[in-house]
């Protein structure tokens, strides 16, 4: 099993409390890992620190992609709906800064295969704020994309979504793993995406954390 992240011997608190110790644990890459546990258990802590740890340097954990290979999407922004910015344009905030003042021909390429893949070609022109949801998160998930990840973590990106949306946006997000060999983690509450999708759980319980294999999927 390839790792993409090795945690060993975490600890992690908060101010007036201590959430995990002695975390040991292997992310496998290549593979879809659900983050479970109850609320405040610490699902979202761990993921700062995990993302904290390229500034950090911590040697309790070990990540096998750069910083800009790593993209976190997080489940709320608050996009005014007046924002006068249009899907693409918002989606090609994700492309990684070149010192020019426009788009290279590999970048515009690589933005319509995103726009293309996230299926957001019919509305690209759109306001970001008058899309739907669901429409937001393909947009969130296709920013993301837009910087090539090797680890995406998603935050609870289906928990205001219905049944269709939610499974349309695992389907895509599966899809991922095999075009772009991407490894992704997925906080989220809901069992039924996790037994249908997830290749792992990490669950989360008091002070620890236990990788857990489910079903074997096609890849
Ligand atoms: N900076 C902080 N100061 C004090 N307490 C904090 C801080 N950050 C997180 N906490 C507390 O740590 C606990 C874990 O928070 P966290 O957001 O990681 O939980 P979670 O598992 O992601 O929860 P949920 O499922 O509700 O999103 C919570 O009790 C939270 O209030």
């Amino acid at each position: 099993m390839k790792p993409m992240i090795e945690v060993t011997d975490l600890n992690i608190q908060v101010p007036g409390k201590k959430l995990f110790e002695n975390l040991n644990f292997i992310i496998p890459a290549n593979n879809l890992t659900c983050i479970t546990g109850e609320n405040g258990v610490g699902k979202t802590t761990l993921v700062k620190h995990l993302l904290q740890s390229f500034k950090s340097k911590s040697p309790q954990i070990k990540i096998h992609a750069t910083r800009s290979r790593t993209q976190y999407v997080p489940q709320l922004r608050n996009i005014d709906d007046e924002f006068p910015l249009s899907i693409i344009d918002f989606v090609a905030l994700g492309l990684h800064q070149s010192n020019l003042l426009w788009h290279t021909r590999s970048e515009k390429k690589l933005l319509q295969d995103v726009i293309q893949k996230t299926n957001l070609m019919a509305i690209s022109k759109r306001p970001l704020g008058a899309a739907s949801g669901g429409e937001k998160q393909r947009a969130f998930l296709a920013q993301a994309l837009c910087a090539e990840p090797k680890l995406l973590i998603l935050d609870e990106s289906t928990a205001s979504l219905d049944t269709v949306t939610k499974n349309e946006l695992l389907i895509l997000i599966r899809s991922l793993l095999i075009d772009r060999d991407i490894t992704v983690l997925f906080i989220t509450h809901d069992p039924e995406l996790i037994e249908k999708y997830a290749d792992y759980e990490l669950h989360l319980s008091h002070l620890q954390a236990q990788l857990i294999k489910k079903g074997e999927r096609e890849k």
